[in-house]
């Protein structure tokens, strides 16, 4: 019997990460697997794989569908990777648990570290931070865009399209791919969210949110909430350079986060420290945004 139907995008690595979600529930509430069915739905953002999809840019494409979903009831909960999940959220949705953090950092494939890459390396990625990050490490290489699923990029540099990508050690791993060698995060400090799966619920089903709360991980929950929350006082999204990473000791939280020029000829970072009540976030966005450089500045904030 389905006792619950869980909504996730399509893609290998969405899919594991359903399969763990529904692995974990099962297992807190003492069903068996069969009792949670995944759903998948097919967003905008699988089906535009181009170009286009710069332009689309910053407009819920991982979730848009996944919500309707939800909203219509054909779903009660859904997967995401916090990564991909906009900074602001509908009234109507909540985020109702998160798994256990992965392995936050980024991998690089193609070299064993940034500095050991040829000069004028070519680079693929789409991502502005990775973008930024790499430039303001090695202002010779070459950006190129890179998009696709995981296995899509891997193979780009199996083939020599691009010397090397950057890929989150949380999707290599999820996915059983032992490729790449992981960034320290004091060289990439990553995304905010980077390796934390969500599970969102509607905020008027206090059934599906009881029963999805069971599986929560407070840490990772804590954690990638003070994240989010410095990309909501920078006006930030996933499309912005920005990375942060927050970390919890007993109940004090340090968030660290830096924004860059988006060629990565500026750089600004910073870091704060406090309990679970405070809003770093907000704190660290207006100390950091007091700091940059005005072609950083004016990325962020509405500037
Ligand atoms: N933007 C794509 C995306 N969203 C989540 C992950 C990986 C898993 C994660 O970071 O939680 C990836 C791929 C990547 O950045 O390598």
């Amino acid at each position: 019997m389905v006792r619950f139907r869980l909504g996730t995008r399509g893609s290998p690595l969405a899919l594991t990460q359903a399969h763990m979600v529904r692995a974990a529930l099962a297992n807190a509430q003492g069903w068996s697997e069969d009792a949670v069915q995944i759903v998948p739905i097919k967003t905008t953002g699988d089906r535009v794989q181009d170009r286009a999809l710069a332009e689309i840019g910053g407009k819920a494409l991982w979730t848009k569908e996944l919500d309707r979903a939800l909203y219509d009831r054909e779903i009660d909960a859904s997967v995401h990777s916090m990564k991909d999940v906009e900074t602001i959220r509908p009234d109507w949705l909540h985020i109702a648990a998160m798994l256990p953090r992965a392995d936050v950092r980024d991998r690089l494939i193609g070299a064993e570290t940034i500095a050991e890459l040829r000069p004028g390396a070519v680079i693929g990625t789409s991502s502005p931070r990775r973008r930024a990050q790499m430039l303001s490490h090695r202002p010779d290489l070459t950006i190129t865009l890179l998009r696709g699923n995981v296995d899509t990029r891997l193979a780009a540099v199996a083939n020599g399209d691009v010397d090397a990508t950057l890929l989150a050690a949380a999707g290599l791993d999820r996915l059983g791919r032992e490729v790449g060698q992981p960034v320290p995060t004091d060289q990439m400090l990553p995304a905010p969210a980077q390796g934390a799966v969500g599970i969102e619920t509607r905020a008027d089903d206090a059934a599906a949110t009881m029963l999805i709360a069971s599986i929560d991980h407070a840490e990772t929950h804590a954690c990638v909430m003070a994240e989010r929350a410095l990309l909501a006082a920078l006006q930030a999204d996933c499309h912005s350079p920005v990375a942060a990473l927050a970390s919890l000791a007993g109940e004090m939280l340090t968030l660290r986060a830096e924004l860059l020029a988006e060629d990565g000829s500026s750089r600004v970072s910073g870091w704060v420290e406090g309990g679970l009540d405070e809003e770093l976030g907000a704190r660290l966005a207006v100390d950091l945004l007091e700091r940059a450089a005005p072609e950083v500045r004016r990325l962020f904030a509405g500037g």
